[in-house]
């Protein structure tokens, strides 16, 4: 069963901080069901969810299953495969917000996903990614050695009870 507590969790981030997404920038990483850029697009952004090329058919699905059929954003979002330490130079680094849930948890993709959210975040964009903290050695490790070796990091939220945290971050000269 597919969960997505970590994705509900950055939505109800936004939600209480009111974050401000109208005619916002916002590409989704590893987007899954979608529901983090869904999000974003219902309140005024304009989107592109991404994720790997195997992924891309359900989350196109997921999206035309919650587009209303009325009110929705004037710029419809777009899906398109993006793995990560291959594809960013394919997407451009002019982003307001880059958003992941639940994106961090294989120690072999945490070079290519720093790669990608250098790439994405050169223009000064802000990411937002929450994660389940996995096992000392596991998540943490990206946000405490990975991540900081090329962006600020700041926790955010943190939900002891689930274990799961919010991090936003900012590449290193570009603020
Ligand atoms: C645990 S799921 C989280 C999905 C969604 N963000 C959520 O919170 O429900 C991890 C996602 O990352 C994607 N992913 C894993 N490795 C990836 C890679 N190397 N490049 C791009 N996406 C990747 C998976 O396809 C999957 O959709």
């Amino acid at each position: 069963m597919v969960s997505i507590v970590e994705a509900l969790h950055l939505c109800r981030y936004f939600e209480e901080n009111s974050l401000n997404f109208e005619g916002k920038r916002v590409i989704e990483l590893g987007a899954g069901t979608g529901i983090v850029g869904i999000l974003a697009a219902r309140l005024g952004a304009n989107v592109t969810l991404t994720d790997l090329p195997l992924a891309v058919p359900q989350l196109q699905s997921n999206l035309s299953a919650n587009m209303p059929s009325f009110g929705w954003p004037s710029v419809t979002p777009s899906v398109l495969p993006l793995s990560w330490g291959q594809d960013q130079n394919n997407f451009a680094s002019d982003w307001d917000l880059v958003l992941g849930a639940d994106i961090v948890y294989l120690a072999e993709t945490y070079p290519l996903l720093l790669d990608t959210l250098v790439h994405l975040c050169k223009g000064g964009a802000v990411a937002y990614l929450s994660s389940k903290m996995r096992g000392e050695h596991g998540t943490p490790v990206f946000y405490r050695h990975t991540l900081p070796q090329k962006f600020h990091v700041e926790l955010v939220h943190c939900d002891p009870a689930q274990n799961i945290n919010i991090y936003r971050a900012l590449l290193r000269g570009t603020q």
